[in-house]
């Protein structure tokens, strides 16, 4: 297929409450009001309509990441850049779900566990901590960081609309239809 057919795959990865979901809305906003076809993949929500079947065992997470993985490389060869958010822990798995892809953009959304678990917005950290919650990313179940991310993006240093900024920048003019 032309490689001018083919738009980009901006995967999010990062622990809970990073910022994730934040940031790829602003960016998706960003792009849809420059003109730009793009879908926004959500693991939270791509799990209540396509994986209710799925949990959160290594095997689990694994299946999730090829099904954003596949969904997006359909979307993207056919010109709709598409955004991803995900936990994605595990760097073999994304590694293959981005290799799906024709052009990817990877982007680690990260922050210290201090924060997330001060900013708490779901109360999971709270349920991790108290024991009703088993299995959260980052506290008792693994986080393998991106060994190369196209941008690493600290959330306790950087403000969401530097975030955004930084992450149009790693698309070409083109992608992001300016100039
Ligand atoms: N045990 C555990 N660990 C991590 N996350 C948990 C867990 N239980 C529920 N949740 C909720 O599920 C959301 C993560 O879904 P993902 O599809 O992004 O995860 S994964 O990529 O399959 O690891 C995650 O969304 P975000 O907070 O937006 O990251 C949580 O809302
Ligand atoms: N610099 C920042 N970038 C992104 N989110 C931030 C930032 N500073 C504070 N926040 C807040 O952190 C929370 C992140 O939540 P969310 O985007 O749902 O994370 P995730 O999708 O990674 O689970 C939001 O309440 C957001 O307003």
């Amino acid at each position: 297929m032309s490689d001018l057919l083919h738009a980009p795959v901006v995967w999010f990865t990062g622990l809970s409450g990073a910022g994730k979901s934040t940031i790829a809305k602003r960016v998706a906003d960003e792009l849809r009001e420059s003109g730009v076809g793009i879908e926004w993949l959500d693991g939270d929500e791509v799990r209540s309509i396509l994986s209710p079947d799925l949990g959160f065992t290594r095997a689990d997470r694994d299946l999730q990441v090829t099904r954003l993985g596949y969904i997006a490389s359909l979307l993207a060869r056919n010109g709709v850049v598409t955004i991803v958010s995900a936990i994605s822990p595990y760097e073999e798995s994304r590694k293959r779900a981005l290799e799906m892809c024709h052009r990817s953009v990877l982007v680690h959304v990260d922050a210290p566990l201090s924060v997330l678990e001060a900013r708490d917005t779901k109360g999971l950290y709270r349920r991790a901590r108290e024991g009703s919650l088993l299995g959260l990313t980052g506290v008792d179940d693994p986080y393998e960081s991106p060994l190369d991310p196209d941008l690493r993006i600290d959330t306790s240093s950087m403000t969401i609309d530097e975030a955004v900024a930084k992450v149009l920048l790693a698309l070409t003019p083109q992608e992001a239809r300016i100039g």
